[in-house]
């Protein structure tokens, strides 16, 4: 961005406190991350950002909000008051995101949407400038936030949009205002806040609260819970999934160990994506429709998706230190992720006499209904497929009695939560180079740590 301080203050119906009036080009709340003319804007954590405003002034920053009424205001420096530095964020991201004006795609759902929402942004930087959400920043900050590092030439916005609480997609709808709206699908993520499938359908349906009259809701129309919602939707939709009533569906689906393909009922043409899975032929789908809607055809889309690079973490393939194959899935897990994820990786070739080793933490958030969800994953482990169980965490118990009498005890491991350096010893003695190894967990279960070691 290139705007003046003043410009900003009157956009926040305030004034500049100090004389000088410099040009912002970035906008941070973290001072050890200062860009070129930075108004530094004091967010509180765990700790409070507003201590580290001489940082922040010593790394660059140009200016900062202050809450009013907050102590050690920095003096003869150029600062905006305001009542509370998180919404004031949103109010200028809204004030920018109106100022520069692109069309907008919101992009949620229980699972894919960072995977979707790369995929949209590939297909759809084909023809117009986009800006993207950068990783998984798709809360309160980061939708913020990422409306404010857009270049003032962007023509598409593709933004991922989170929750994990009703009301949150509300708020976010609200200020984002979105042409186009992306329900990936209904899943268990977060339900120990909903109790329901049903509940969190209705928190997902709420990106469309202020979805434009002339907009469109593109969902997976194999949802059912998604379908009767949108049935009362005023503005347009159209269907994604595997299905012959989806408005666009794929069928010839076949998944590889790094890539997947498939034709759908819109042409000839052959998609391929670097990625495994049917689920992520479904997000495939829905950037296939995305593409659509903004006029583009399926041999521009074809080549956008075969070349899109995934964020990290999402089945990555890594190279282990003995020489085994590791499939990353640790960014995040919940029973339909997991599920989804065990299946295709069932369905990967393993060398001669290699085996496909499975290392499942716990799925947060699941409240009272975790155990059964854990213990539900037994579906999808049998030991002539997944044939070494590795479990990790106080839920997945669960699980371990629900697989114990199919799996014989030496290929069924289980670790307590403060035995992953165990669990990280009997890993490394027991792989061998022909092996492939999948790792998932909730974030806050740290599978990055065994993943460095196996490393
Ligand atoms: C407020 C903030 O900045 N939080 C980030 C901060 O957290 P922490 O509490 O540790 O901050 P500190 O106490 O260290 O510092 C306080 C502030 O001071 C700044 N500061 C600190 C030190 C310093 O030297 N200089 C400083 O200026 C500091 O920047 C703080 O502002 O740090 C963490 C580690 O880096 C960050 O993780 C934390 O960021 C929070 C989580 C955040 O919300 N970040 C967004 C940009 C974001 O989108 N993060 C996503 C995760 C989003 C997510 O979880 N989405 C859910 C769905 C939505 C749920 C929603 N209700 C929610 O709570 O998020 C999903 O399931 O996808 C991401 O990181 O991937
Ligand atoms: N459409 C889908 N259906 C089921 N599981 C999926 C789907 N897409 C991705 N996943 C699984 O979810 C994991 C996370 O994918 P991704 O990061 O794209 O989702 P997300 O919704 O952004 O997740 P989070 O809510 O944690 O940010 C993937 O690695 C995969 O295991
Ligand atoms: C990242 C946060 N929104 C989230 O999904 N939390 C999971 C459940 C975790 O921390 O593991």
């Amino acid at each position: 961005m290139k705007m003046q301080l003043a410009e900003i203050a009157k956009a926040l119906n305030t004034t500049i406190e100090g004389q000088d009036n410099p040009v912002i080009c970035s906008v941070t709340f973290d001072s050890r991350k200062i860009d070129e003319n930075a108004l530094f804007v004091p967010l509180k954590g765990e700790r409070d950002g507003h201590d580290f405003i001489n940082s922040a002034i010593e790394n660059g920053a140009v200016a900062a909000l202050w809450e009013k009424g907050h102590d050690n205001k920095p003096e003869n420096f150029p600062v905006v008051e305001v009542e509370d530095t998180l919404l004031a964020m949103q109010a200028l991201a809204k004030y920018y995101l109106n100022k520069v004006n692109p069309t907008v795609v919101g992009i949620t759902g229980s699972n894919g949407k960072t995977t979707t929402k790369d995929m949209c942004a590939a297909v759809l930087a084909k023809r117009f400038n986009v800006h993207k959400t950068q990783a998984n920043f798709n809360n309160e900050i980061g939708v913020p936030m990422t409306i404010l590092e857009m270049k003032p030439t962007t023509e598409i916005l593709v933004l991922e949009m989170g929750m994990d609480r009703a009301g949150q997609l509300h708020h976010l709808s609200e200020l984002v205002r979105p042409d186009v709206c992306v329900i990936t699908m209904i899943g268990e993520a977060h339900i120990e806040f909903f109790g329901t499938r049903d509940k969190i359908a209705d928190a997902k349906m709420e990106i469309t609260d202020f979805l434009k009259e002339d907009g469109v809701l593109i969902y997976n129309g194999d949802e059912p819970l998604l379908t009767e919602r949108a049935a009362k939707l005023a503005q347009s939709k159209t269907t994604f999934g595997f299905k012959s009533d989806d408005t666009i569906y794929a069928t010839e689906f076949r998944s590889y160990m790094h890539h997947a393909s498939f034709v759908t009922n819109s042409s000839d043409q052959k998609f391929s994506i670097p990625m495994i899975g049917k689920h992520n032929v479904s997000n495939a789908l829905a950037a296939i429709s995305v593409g659509h809607h903004f006029g583009e055809t399926d041999d521009e889309i074809a080549s956008s998706l075969s070349e899109f690079v995934p964020t990290a973490n999402r089945m990555q393939w890594r190279k282990g230190d003995v020489g085994e194959d590791i499939m990353d899935d640790i960014y995040n897990s919940n029973p339909t992720a997991a599920k989804a994820v065990l299946t295709s990786f069932g369905q990967v070739e393993v060398k001669e006499g290699g085996r496909r080793i499975a290392v499942l933490g716990d799925m947060l958030e699941l409240g009272e209904a975790s155990p059964k969800l854990h213990a539900s994953l037994a579906s999808k482990l049998d030991p002539l497929v997944i044939n070494e169980v590795y479990l990790y965490g106080p839920e997945m118990k669960n699980l371990k009695e629900a697989i114990q009498d199919k799996y014989d005890a030496k290929n069924l491991h289980y670790y307590e939560q403060d035995q992953m350096p165990r669990m990280i010893s009997d890993l490394l003695s027991d792989i061998h180079e022909n092996d492939i190894v999948m790792l998932k967990a909730s974030h806050g279960m740290h599978l990055d740590k065994v993943l460095d070691r196996l490393l």
